[in-house]
């Protein structure tokens, strides 16, 4: 029987550091990932894939900002609902006009999604997940105290603003997503994370101001799809201990015991390779295989000739 792969592509993979943030540009980008999606699937496997929306989300919500004296600005959520609309579409197009190049003619649909998450977490007193473009540490000083924005340092590569990015407890409409790919159909879902709502006391859900990070929704995507590959796409090869040092040294084939031990050791930076880790480890724990690479290499790390993969 085909494995299922969840595949979660960062949001930096659709817009580089430093790129233009044009439409052009981040088609291009999206219609490379696509490529390498459309080889996995021809290698046979069933394939979900989600998405971050970190550089994009922040740009749509800098755009309501900046044109708030003539349209009404639109809250985080929505601009969240916006940037998993506009991706998903490049997504969906891009993707199925690889496929058709391979000769494959797989139904492609992009799915808006919700993710819900709980009111209370503190996550929403901490704000701690960078979006929008980066700044030197004098610009971003200048926004926070001119806009009043929370920014902060994101992983070495710059400043960003920072917003609050609670944990996702389960992702609307899962099942779905689920008998999609069951039967067959190449499923975008959870981009952005989702979505993020709340249930409130009498069952209905609203939309609250946050970015859930997509490698946690990832996780909970493929738990609850039943996939049996997470696959995490991003900027590094493999994940490293002691990363940026002299005796830096790739992961390849790790047992479960092994990362928590790198974990305990506080190996990989929060906000960046921290919850993809987390995500690896949590999925790797309850008997899946969990694997960390770059997107050029994703093909050949799903044979475990590339990447870091992490099994019980
Ligand atoms: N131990 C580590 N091993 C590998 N990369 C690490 C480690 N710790 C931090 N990183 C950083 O994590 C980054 C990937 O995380 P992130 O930028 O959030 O990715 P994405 O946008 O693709 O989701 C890498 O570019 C690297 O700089
Ligand atoms: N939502 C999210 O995690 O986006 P990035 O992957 O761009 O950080």
């Amino acid at each position: 029987m085909a494995e299922k792969v969840v595949i979660a592509l960062g949001g930096n993979a659709i817009l580089q550091p430093g790129q233009e943030a044009t439409y052009e540009i981040q088609l291009e980008n999206v219609r490379k990932c696509t490529s390498i999606i459309a080889q996995i699937v021809k290698e046979g496997y069933e394939v979900v894939v989600t998405h971050g929306n970190g550089p994009q989300v922040g740009n749509i919500l800098r755009q309501n900002e900046e044109a708030k004296d003539v349209v009404p600005p639109f809250p985080l959520d929505v601009c969240s609902a916006e940037s998993q609309g506009f991706i998903g579409y490049m997504m969906e197009q891009t993707l199925r006009n690889e496929l058709r190049e391979l000769g494959l003619n797989n139904t492609v649909v992009s799915l808006l999604t919700e993710t819900v998450v709980d009111a209370n977490d503190p996550a929403f007193q901490n704000p701690e997940k960078p979006i929008g473009v980066f700044y030197t540490e004098e610009e971003a000083k200048q926004l926070a105290d001119e806009k009043g924005w929370v920014v902060g340092e994101d992983a070495g590569r710059g400043y960003r603003r920072l917003v609050p990015s609670p944990q996702p407890q389960s992702i609307l409409g899962s099942d779905v997503i689920k008998s999609l790919t069951d039967a067959g159909t190449i499923t975008i879902a959870a981009g952005g994370g989702g979505i993020p709502v709340v249930q409130k006391e009498d069952g209905k859900y609203e939309g609250v101001e946050a970015v859930i990070d997509k490698d946690r929704s990832g996780l909970r995507l493929a738990k609850e799809v039943n996939a049996d590959v997470f696959m995490i796409l991003t900027d590094v090869e493999n994940v490293y201990v002691n990363y940026g040092k002299p005796n830096q040294k790739a992961l390849e084939q790790i047992t479960v015991e092994e990362a928590k031990g790198y974990m305990n050791e506080g190996q990989f930076a929060a906000g960046s390779m921290g919850p993809k880790m987390e995500g690896a480890l949590s999925f790797a724990e309850h008997g899946g295989r969990a694997i960390i690479c770059s997107l050029d290499k994703a093909a050949e790390a799903l044979a475990g000739k590339s990447g870091t993969t992490i099994s019980k």
